[in-house]
């Protein structure tokens, strides 16, 4: 059996060495090398907290790809070297699958133009846990009948963007079904500034960040005399690498970049 190349960005982070012990049980997967920020020629094995692999770490990634013949680049860093390392991988013909949230629209927008130009195949999944994914689609399918709705997204405290990928990833999916609508009153007025959250196409989007909470969100649909509030919990992020090894599969068969897991789920 060939066995997948993959690299992984941000080996030693809460996602990325999650991802290297799902890599590491799987037969038709192989881990070829990392790319960190630091420890440039030292090797995986020789870290404690990490799975016992024959890896080593590249600071560099046109040396990386260059040097290892890999054919999945899993990226799970920040949104600044997520989009870095996306692009560099698209351009020198490994296809990248992509957690990191973060990504402006034009990004996103340029992304999908060079994968399209290349004919190479892309994945960008703002969540990887299956029941994140069916919360959006299950909210998306709400809000042709609930147009009035929130988001509350609750993560750790270590988090780089605001709001989640998933909050954004939500609020698009139901932007396209939910006729448009300013909510609230219409003379509202905020007395502490963002007091009414982020404003996404007249749809508020709050975001919570507290120690001892991983990814969480409630979508809440409001109408008259019913609530309808759709909820997701992520306790550990084992519960990413279901999607995240589905993506590497479905990456190989791909010639363009599909944005969100739904996309690849039967
Ligand atoms: N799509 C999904 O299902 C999920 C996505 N995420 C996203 O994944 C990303 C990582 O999240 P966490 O693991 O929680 O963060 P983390 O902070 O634990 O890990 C990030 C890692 O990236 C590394 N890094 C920073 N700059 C780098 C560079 N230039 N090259 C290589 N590595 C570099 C850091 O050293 C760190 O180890 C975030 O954008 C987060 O939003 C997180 C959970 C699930
Ligand atoms: O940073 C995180 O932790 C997570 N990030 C993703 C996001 O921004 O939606 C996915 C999940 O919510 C965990």
């Amino acid at each position: 059996m060939k066995k997948i190349r993959v690299v992984v960005a941000g080996p030693r982070g809460k996602m990325g060495s999650e991802a290297l012990r799902m890599i590491s049980k799987q037969d038709d997967l192989e881990l070829v090398a990392c790319l960190d920020h630091k420890y440039e020629g030292e090797y995986i094995r020789d870290f404690d907290s990490l799975p016992n692999i024959n890896a080593r770490i590249y600071t560099d990634i046109q040396k990386c790809l260059s040097e290892v013949n890999a054919d999945v680049l899993v990226d799970l860093t920040t949104p600044e070297y997520g989009y870095i390392h996306t692009k560099t991988a698209i351009e020198n013909g490994v296809r990248p699958v992509v957690g990191t949230t973060g990504f402006t629209d034009e990004q996103l927008a340029e992304l999908t133009d060079l994968a399209e130009d290349k004919g190479i195949g892309v994945i960008i999944a703002p969540n990887f846990a299956l029941g994140a994914v069916l919360m959006m689609q299950f909210a998306k399918w709400a809000a042709k009948y609930f147009p009035d709705v929130e988001i509350i997204e609750k993560h750790h405290d270590n988090k780089l963007d605001a709001p989640s990928g998933t909050a954004v990833k939500t609020a698009q999916l139901i932007q396209e079904v939910r006729e448009q609508k300013q909510q609230g009153h219409p003379n509202e007025k905020e007395t502490i500034q963002g007091a009414r959250g982020a404003n996404f196409d007249g749809m508020r989007i709050h975001s919570m960040r507290l120690p001892g909470l991983v990814a969480h969100q409630e979508v809440v649909f409001g109408s008259t005399g019913e609530n309808l509030t759709i909820k997701h919990d992520s306790f550990h992020r084992e519960s990413f690498m279901t999607g995240v090894k589905l993506a590497i599969d479905n990456v190989m068969k791909l010639n363009v970049l599909v944005y969100g897991l739904e996309n690849i789920l039967e």
